[in-house]
């Protein structure tokens, strides 16, 4: 079993020092961010730093979605937004679920030039994911059984072993895990497969998405996310849209639903 790289050991001293598995999704929709901050120049940017301010100390990680930055202003937000975090000591996990043909995706992991870690969608094999892994000090989580209702179409279709296509996924990630540098992406709304997959590649962390306002199942979230009490359990509405209505005063809604899931989230832990 090879050791954790560099990007999943400061991910395990943050979740030591802060004493949180959390990480907080930057999904900054502009149909959802304060009316008073979009005259700003870069609302999602100004939206992202006030949250950052107000949730940092729960904070293992951040993930911006990249869907909600891919414009020319969101590129610009995404920047200024992980150069804080990073200022504040949190490392960055880009939730860009990418992968393509090798010459493709080699530009796609250029992402990891700004970022510590990455989602990334392994349908096309291992050479679309290749020039991801051969960063060996960032992180890749690989998507495994996803959170959403129709994670099951295809994910969970029984291959001629007999085994579901999710599992086939999972032992995958474990043979490219040679630099020690991939994790999974498992959803909180799948308890079981939560289970049954932590008993297949024991190594690897999860990240685990669908808490919140997905609903999913935040004891299987932990007992199961966690490799060696390391992963990171995602909640991105309910933290950051949690004062949406609450006017100037939104980001210390989100400090108190971060803090509020932390605690929750440490009581399952060891
Ligand atoms: O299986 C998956 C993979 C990724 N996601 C992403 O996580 C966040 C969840 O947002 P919430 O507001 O907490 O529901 C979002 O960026 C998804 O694209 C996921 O939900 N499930």
């Amino acid at each position: 079993m090879p050791e954790f790289n560099a990007f999943f050991e400061t991910l395990r001293e943050r979740i030591d020092r802060e004493d949180t598995v959390v990480s907080v999704g930057l999904d900054a929709d502009l149909d959802r961010i304060p009316e008073h901050l979009l005259e700003k120049d870069l609302p999602r940017w100004a939206f992202n730093r006030r949250i950052i301010d107000a949730t940092h100390e729960y904070a293992a990680c951040y993930k911006p979605n990249a869907a909600f930055y891919e414009d020319a202003d969101g590129w610009r937000s995404l920047r200024e937004t992980v150069a804080y975090a990073h200022g504040k000591d949190v490392p960055v996990l880009l939730d860009a679920k990418r992968g393509d043909i090798g010459n493709t995706a080699r530009k796609y992991a250029e992402l990891l030039e700004h970022v510590d870690a990455i989602t990334a969608n392994p349908y096309m094999g291992r050479d679309s994911l290749e020039p991801f892994l051969s960063k060996a000090d960032k992180g890749v989580f690989v998507l495994c059984r996803t959170s959403n209702p129709g994670g099951s179409d295809l994910q969970d279709l029984e291959l001629a072993s007999g085994e579901p296509l999710y599992r086939r996924v999972a032992a995958l990630a474990d043979l490219w895990n040679e630099r020690g540098n991939v994790g999974l992406v498992v959803g909180a709304t799948a308890p079981a497969e939560l289970e049954e997959l932590r008993g297949e590649v024991p190594d690897l962390p999860f990240l685990v998405p669908g808490v919140g306002a997905q609903g999913g199942d935040t004891e299987a979230a932990v007992e199961h996310g966690l490799a060696d009490g390391v992963g990171l359990v995602n909640s991105s509405r309910g933290i950051i849209f949690a004062g949406e209505d609450a006017g100037e005063d939104f980001a210390k809604a989100s400090g108190q639903a971060a803090k509020r899931l932390r605690d929750r989230l440490n009581r399952y832990r060891d």
